[in-house]
């Protein structure tokens, strides 16, 4: 066991039998602050599968803090159990209670397969709870600023591509019509786009497609293996991880990767692949963190202009990624994560250089 988490610092398996929750917290690096990162919520088919993705979900989060500077480290739950048929506020309460017993080391909200309503069970057991909504002081949805941010990523894209960033006239594979993905999906139509839609879930397709008619753009409905190879520009991942791999990276058509999906890779050299055969690939943690920007606002006191000139800087921040790749001869995610480990080590220089005490530097509100 500590070899599969010695890039980590710390996981916890929560079992509460009375609620049925059975969930892991991992925390990856509090270099940059007490961990922060949503909670997943899966029919893992074992325990290996759910430890597998928090680990890495939770070290991508480290890499997502320091690529958008806030101050905090990377973290992140997954909760074993069906979303549709196994959710119930006992549930969650007593997940909010394991986070509590962390005391501070990790705060945590929505992610695949939870909602902020989900979290305000939580919130009654720990204030170390994000993204519920306003009417629980909380700042709301975060996958509003998610699917903001992809957009400002979809159009750096565009803009590196082609010298436009404009959305309209193109095309878009867009994988999952969950919370980012619909309101993804809704934006690009409203521009005038075609996209190609895929989902397991046949209510979300179908909204979009009545949604579609009283827009410019249109929608194309296409089978879940279908998508990678659809005739689209960009393929815009927005469900599950590691679809850029061995099988599907042959069958993309697009110009580019550009999606909220965490780890879309599902090994770093996929990235080299991308770039050998001539896709440009948003790094996810970079696209993505329109979410994670609003969360950590909100422990400031949420404020909602903030939270936009931030989530618009990830436009210039994956402008200057893929400058560099390209003038480093890196690919864009071996570009991403030296900025950011550079981000982290001159942060650790700086934190044992002053005390080992000075976090967390805000109040909570309770
Ligand atoms: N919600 C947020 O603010 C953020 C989300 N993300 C990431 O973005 C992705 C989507 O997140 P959410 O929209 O919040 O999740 P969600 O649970 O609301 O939506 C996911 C959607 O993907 C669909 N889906 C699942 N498996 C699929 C498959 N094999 N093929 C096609 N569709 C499939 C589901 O039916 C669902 O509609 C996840 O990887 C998540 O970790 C990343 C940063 C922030
Ligand atoms: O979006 C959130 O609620 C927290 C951030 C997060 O978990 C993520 O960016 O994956």
């Amino acid at each position: 066991m500590f070899e599969k988490i010695s890039q980590h610092e710390q996981v916890v398996f929560c079992n509460d039998p009375s609620s049925g929750l059975k969930a892991i917290i991992a925390i990856h690096n509090t270099t940059l602050g007490p961990a922060l990162g949503g909670c997943r919520m899966r029919p893992y088919k074992s325990t290996d599968e759910a430890l597998e993705d928090v680990l890495r979900l939770s070290k991508g989060m480290t890499y997502k803090c320091a690529g958008a500077d806030v101050d905090f480290g990377g973290g992140k739950s997954v909760i074993i159990g069906d979303p549709t048929t196994d959710k119930s506020p006992a549930l969650f309460r007593a997940f909010g209670q394991f986070v509590d017993s962390l005391n501070g080391r990790f705060y945590t909200g929505t992610d695949m397969g939870t909602t902020p309503d989900d979290f305000v069970h939580a919130l009654k057991e720990t204030s170390c709870i994000v993204g519920v909504p306003d009417e629980y002081g909380g700042s709301g949805d975060s996958s509003v600023p998610t699917a903001q941010g992809v957009i400002y990523g979809l159009r750096a894209t565009l803009q590196a591509l082609y010298g436009s960033e404009d959305l309209s006239g193109m095309s878009y594979s867009i994988q999952g019509l969950g919370k980012v993905g619909y309101k993804v999906a809704e934006h690009l139509v409203a521009a005038g786009a075609h996209v190609y839609v895929t989902d397991i879930n046949q209510e979300a397709l179908k909204n979009i497609v009545e949604q579609s008619e009283l827009l410019p753009g249109t929608v194309q409905i296409v089978g879940g293996n279908e998508i990678y190879g659809a005739d689209a520009d960009i393929f815009v991942p927005c469900a599950l991880g590691g679809v850029v791999n061995d099988e599907t990276i042959d069958r993309l058509k697009v110009k580019a990767v550009v999606g909220s999906a965490n780890n879309q890779l599902l090994e770093d050299k996929h990235g080299i692949y991308l770039q050998q055969k001539g896709i440009l690939y948003g790094p996810d943690y970079i696209v993505n963190a329109g979410g994670l920007i609003q969360v950590a606002d909100e422990l400031y006191g949420p404020n909602r202009d903030r939270v936009l000139n931030q989530t618009r800087a990830i436009y210039d921040s994956l402008l200057a990624i893929y400058k560099q790749s390209k003038e480093q001869n890196l690919s864009t995610m071996e570009a991403a994560n030296r900025f950011c480990e550079d981000r982290i080590e001159h942060r650790k220089r700086r934190n044992s250089f002053f005390s080992h005490d000075t976090r967390p530097k805000w109040k909570v509100r309770h």
